[in-house]
């Protein structure tokens, strides 16, 4: 399957603004109560603010040309308390819309969060780390700064412009009509353009995704960056993927700013309407002077608004953008899906079997091709071959890190894809090639996705440690399981590579590959690993890969992994031929 971002960012239909954010809403259904009540606030703020000018223009028509001066502090007095009421639901406004945006935020990264959790290998091997950074940080803070900003001023301010349109139609409606005419083209003006904007804004941000990636890829390579003194190639690298950042971000907000001038030449067109035709409808009788005066105070909380929205629409098309790359992966197939057991058992007697798989990697050349094997219980396997011949790539596919292109893998008589995570990592163990040791103890390390071990105490631990013949390994490490691995650097890859077995050991799986797991390992050490892997149960199956011949020689079967075929090779003497033979014909 495809997992690659960047493609399918070109492939994916472009969604509707409107449809976007109804999706963004359902991510937070637990809100729709706080979300009406804030609505319900908005536009009681807005109706007190637009309740004013027409009080205004009554004062000036009823009182101040008649010179009644306590009818002006009635009006004076109404005009306060609409001011009050204003006050009052903006407080509560910024208090119930900003809560609700900062747990849209959490709801978000969480969100988002585990779906990166539950999203096969392949994702991971498409997409440059950086990038994914980038999604979970940059993109995320994107629509927090909307949701928690600008939001509420963009509801407010929609709710104020429709209010007073509605108000300018109400009082004379060709007047507002014509006030109304630069709002409308306006409106069709962003209709226009925001699509154009929204696209400068994604590729902003996807220069941004960039630029993390080649950080990302300079600082966890920084020792060979330094030994091979190649910093002026990673600074001419970063120079430009900078460079791409800067003309994106620019380009983005020259668009993002276009409506500022624009909307305010609208704003101004509307007051020179207002005054033109409203003064001609005086002297033609047909409008009063407080009218006017309600009328470009309307006029004004039409305008005003809009030329705040224009600076509020950047954030929204900014969100919108980071929303479209967050979305993106949230649609992605969780997992390597699970299918139903529709075939009946086979090959009863392997615990596991390969039946004409093929396998190529995403647009990569195939590296497997029909292959056909069993495996049988309680038998140790050796995997060999040259460099690149595919033999981690035969190891992934067992271990279900990737799915066969064609073809079917069974796991004790049952197709592998039938099998929960849960139930697959249980019986098959898998020490990496390059294996990767979390922040915390040995202790941690070793329990790390064990959960028959959850709670288990340091003596406990020992005990079973023991019991495995593992116990004696723990004096590789200088405070035993309280061993501090603080990160890559405070621990050796052989140290690694031992604690990474004993993880794998003490899950007690029927089938346990072990990908060059001793590569690093002094010779000592290893002499203790084999005597280790003796003591398993004997119904357990091991596949060992290895260059070092002298590793194998205890396996039962040998199989040759070369040129996208695995054969058996018969006797160690044979497989060491095949190697030294292929190494003469490259
Ligand atoms: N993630 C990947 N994407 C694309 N191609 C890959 C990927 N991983 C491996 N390959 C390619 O698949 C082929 C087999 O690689 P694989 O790692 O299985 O070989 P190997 O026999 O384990 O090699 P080694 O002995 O060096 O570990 C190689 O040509 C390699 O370039």
């Amino acid at each position: 399957m495809n997992y690659n971002l960047d493609q399918l960012f070109e492939q994916q239909k472009k969604t509707s603004n409107v449809r976007a954010l109804n999706k963004l809403f359902k991510l937070i259904p637990h809100e729709k109560k706080n979300l009406w009540w804030a609505f319900f606030i908005i536009i009681i703020n807005a109706a007190s603010k637009l309740i004013a000018p027409l009080l205004v223009g009554y004062a000036v028509d009823n009182a101040v040309t008649t010179g009644d001066y306590k009818s002006l502090l009635y009006y004076a007095a109404a005009v306060l308390a609409t001011y009050l009421v204003a006050s009052g639901t903006q407080y509560f406004q910024t208090k119930v819309m900003g809560s609700i945006g900062q747990r849209m935020l959490y709801t978000l990264r969480n969100a988002l969060f585990n779906k990166l959790q539950e999203l096969p290998i392949g994702f991971f091997n498409q997409n440059k780390t950086g990038d994914i950074i980038s999604r979970v940080n940059n993109d995320t803070d994107k629509i927090n700064q909307f949701f928690s900003q600008s939001l509420m001023q963009f509801i407010g301010n929609m709710a104020i412009m429709i209010g007073a349109g509605v108000c300018l139609l109400v009082i004379h409606i060709q007047l507002g009509a014509a006030t109304l005419i630069p709002g409308v083209c306006i409106f069709a003006f962003t209709l226009i353009v925001s699509p154009w904007i929204k696209k400068r804004n994604a590729i902003s941000l996807k220069t941004t995704g960039n630029l993390s990636a080649e950080v990302q890829e300079s600082l966890s390579n920084f020792k060979v960056v330094i030994a091979f003194n190649r910093r002026d190639y990673f600074r001419s690298r970063f120079s430009k993927v900078n460079n791409e950042n800067y003309d994106a971000s620019i380009k983005a907000g020259l668009a993002n700013n276009l409506f500022v001038p624009v909307y305010g030449l609208g704003a101004n067109f509307a007051q020179l309407i207002v005054l033109v035709y409203g003064i001609s409808l005086i002297i033609a009788g047909n409008f009063t002077v407080g009218l006017l005066v309600s009328y470009i105070a309307y006029a004004q909380s039409f305008y005003n608004p809009l030329q705040q929205i224009a600076a509020l629409w950047t954030n929204f098309q900014l969100a919108m953008a980071g929303w479209d790359r967050i979305s993106q992966i949230l649609n992605l197939e969780s997992d390597l899906a699970i299918v139903e057991i529709t075939n009946t058992p086979q090959h009863k007697n392997a615990v596991l079997s390969f039946e004409k798989v093929h396998f190529s990697y995403p647009e990569g050349k195939e590296v497997l091709h029909d292959i056909n094997f069993n495996l049988e219980k309680g038998k140790t396997y050796a995997l060999v071959g040259p460099t690149g011949g595919g033999k981690t790539t035969t190891a992934s596919l067992i271990a279900r890190l990737f799915d066969p292109t064609s073809g079917t893998i069974y796991l004790n008589g049952k197709n592998l894809k039938s099998y929960t995570t849960k139930e697959r990592t249980h019986k098959i163990g898998f020490i990496l090639q390059e294996p990767f040791l979390f922040s915390g103890t040995v202790k941690d390390n070793i329990l790390y996705g064990n959960s028959s071990y959850e709670n288990t105490s340091d003596e406990e631990l020992i005990k079973l440690l023991h019991n495995s013949g593992l116990e004696e390994l723990l004096s590789l490490f200088n405070k035993g399981l309280q061993t501090e691995v603080e990160d890559d650097s405070s621990i050796s890859l052989g140290q690694k590579q031992v604690i990474a077995f004993m993880r794998a050991v003490l899950r007690n799986p029927n089938l346990l590959i072990l990908d060059e797991a001793t590569a690093n390992i002094d010779t000592v050490t290893e002499q203790l690993l084999d005597k280790i892997l003796k003591k398993l149960p004997k119904e357990t199956t091991l596949i060992i890969i290895a260059h070092r011949l002298n590793t194998i020689e205890s396996a039962d079967e040998i199989f040759f992994i070369n040129n996208k075929q695995v054969e058996p090779a018969g006797s160690l003497e044979e497989a060491v031929t095949k190697l030294m033979q292929d190494k003469r014909n490259s």
